[in-house]
């Protein structure tokens, strides 16, 4: 699903209006029709206290027309207009007409903190005071009103984005932002509700389609794509049933020191339960009993040095090589992996201490493969590129590293994040049980267990972070939050296959 700027938003409304020869006004009763309509479907008439709170704005008249709907359908609404200017929209007057001709009074017009309302536990409020026309902070008894709101442990729906929340830029420390505790957005999510800065305010996230032109939808560049199942699945091949284990290519696993030798059988479980045809390790002697033992389906050969990388000796043909977990930055290690670095040619997965060397010794990032893929974690990430001043800053520093260096990006978190040269992929699966030791390193292997099946190192990436996410859902369903453990999310890789093809998605109820 793409992500669109507020400008391409406001765009496609325009183009939308013009081609169906609608009004922005009959725009607007649509859209706020579908947030009714999610909120009529949950609510099921129940008899709670509604408090609508509008805005001025378009965003206002939404809320205008969500509040008459409710009306209309005999819940107990009461509707309060966030004064804050006398320059009402268009449509934001007309609806203010059209409620006070159904519920015969004018709503309650709040002027300054004197006027706040009551808003208690219990209640449910509908945030519908700022949505994408924002452009500013809030300031004065309107950032109290918005704090007032958030202080009452009130439900709270914002209608389009929590109100206070800039689409692309982030707020400052202190400014006024409702938390909202579910959002009902028009027609694409924004990029700030996937940033760790901002993701917060959002709640639980809903999109509703409003029917804007299909033509401009297809033909925008959007700021950002959102990788859900359709999507992953579009990125996915099947396998052939005329094909043998040399059709799914060799991966090669680089990495563990002694003490670390459990994160190389995370990784190269990972990528065999991925798919690669063979997987050789290549560790350390102190490691050999452990994977031998732990994964027999796997080749192991071993370093000179018994507790640490020395000199990789490689010479297999493999498709795809993974360095870094478990490494340590010993210095002969680190020589180790430069002479990797040279007689490597195809695209690589590089992770954990291989970002680490990468970090120390800068003049190394010029003899990566292109195109090969490097998955940190943000400190990893601000070792390889420095501070940022927030995550908007971190895009940009991240996208012009990728560039110089022609590399592949894969920014783990919450939700992670795939830079491809203008490109940037978020993924939308996954869970906090995964906060769990090891999970990255099985998320390398997986993306190395993909591209040794001949995909794209970029679709490895996306597809490979959606893929894992979605293994963490399924391990979730089964085992609690608390319960994953990182070998978990490998196991469960193949039914995040099957689940990507089966006719309904595994309901995982997780993120
Ligand atoms: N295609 C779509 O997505 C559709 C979108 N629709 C809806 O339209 C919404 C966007 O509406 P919008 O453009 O009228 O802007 P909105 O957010 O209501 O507020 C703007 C007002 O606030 C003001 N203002 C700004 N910052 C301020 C501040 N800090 N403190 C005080 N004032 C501030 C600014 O005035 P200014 O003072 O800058 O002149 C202006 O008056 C969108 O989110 C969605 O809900 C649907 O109805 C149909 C399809
Ligand atoms: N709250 C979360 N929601 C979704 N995914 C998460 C969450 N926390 C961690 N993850 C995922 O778990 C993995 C953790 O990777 P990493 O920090 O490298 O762990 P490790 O170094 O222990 O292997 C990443 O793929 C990340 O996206
Ligand atoms: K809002």
């Amino acid at each position: 699903m793409k992500i669109l700027t507020a400008s391409q938003l406001k765009e496609a409304d325009e183009i939308t209006i013009e081609k169906q020869n609608i009004s922005s006004e009959e725009l607007m009763e649509r859209a706020a029709t579908q947030v009714f309509n999610e909120i009529h479907t949950r609510l099921q008439g129940a008899d709670i206290l509604i408090k609508v709170f509008c805005g001025i704005g378009n965003n206002g008249g939404d809320g205008l027309v969500i509040a008459r709907l409710l009306i209309e359908h005999s819940y107990n609404v009461k509707v309060f207009i966030v004064n804050y200017s006398d320059n009402r929209s268009k449509d934001f007057l007309s609806n203010y007409d059209k409620i006070k001709n159904l519920s015969r009074d004018w709503p309650v017009l709040l002027k300054g903190e004197d006027d706040f309302p009551d808003i208690k536990r219990g209640d449910f409020v509908i945030d519908a005071i700022f949505g994408i026309g924002l452009n500013r902070p809030l300031e004065g008894w309107v950032a109290k009103m918005v704090n007032f709101i958030n202080d009452s442990s009130a439900f709270v729906l914002s209608v389009d984005l929590p109100s206070g929340l800039f689409t692309d830029k982030i707020p400052e420390e202190g400014d006024a932002v409702i938390m909202a505790n579910f959002t009902l957005s028009f027609q694409t999510p924004k990029l700030v509700f996937f940033l760790p800065d901002t993701m917060d305010f959002v709640g639980d996230m809903q999109v509703l389609e409003i029917g804007l032109d299909r033509e401009f939808l297809s033909e925008v560049t959007p700021a950002a794509q959102l990788i859900g199942r359709q999507e992953a699945r579009s990125l996915y091949n099947p396998r052939n049933k005329n094909s043998h284990k040399g059709s799914y290519g060799h991966v090669i696993i680089v990495g563990g020191s002694y003490g670390k030798i459990g994160s190389i059988v995370l990784a190269t479980t990972a990528s065999m339960r991925t798919g690669a045809g063979l997987a050789t390790v290549f560790i350390p002697k102190c490691g050999y009993e452990i994977v031998q033992t732990a994964l027999p389906e796997a080749m192991v050969l071993t370093d000179v040095n018994y507790e640490m990388l020395t000199d990789i000796k490689t010479d297999l043909d493999a498709d795809v090589v993974c360095f870094g977990m478990g490494a340590g930055r010993d210095k002969s290690t680190v020589g180790a992996f430069k002479e990797l670095l040279k007689k490597t040619n195809k695209p690589m997965v590089i992770d954990a201490d291989g970002l680490n060397i990468l970090s120390e010794n800068n003049e190394l990032l010029q003899d990566l493969p292109e195109n090969s893929v490097l998955t940190p974690h943000p400190k990893e990430l601000e070792r390889l590129i420095g501070e940022w001043k927030d995550d908007f800053d971190k895009i940009e520093k991240v996208q012009e590293f990728i560039k110089k260096h022609k590399i592949i990006l894969v920014l783990k978190g919450a939700h992670t994040f795939v830079f491809e040269q203008e490109n940037i992929y978020v993924n939308n699966t996954g869970n906090a049980g995964m906060a769990t030791a090891g999970s990255g390193d099985v998320l390398s292997g997986v993306i190395a267990g993909l591209i040794s099946q001949k995909y794209e190192p970029l679709i490895a990436a996306v597809l490979g972070v959606y893929l894992h996410g979605k293994s963490g859902d399924i391990s979730a369903e089964k085992l609690g939050y608390e319960g994953i453990i990182s070998g978990d999310i490998a196991k469960n890789m193949g039914l995040a296959f099957r689940d990507l093809m089966s006719e309904n998605e595994t309901d995982s109820g997780a993120g």
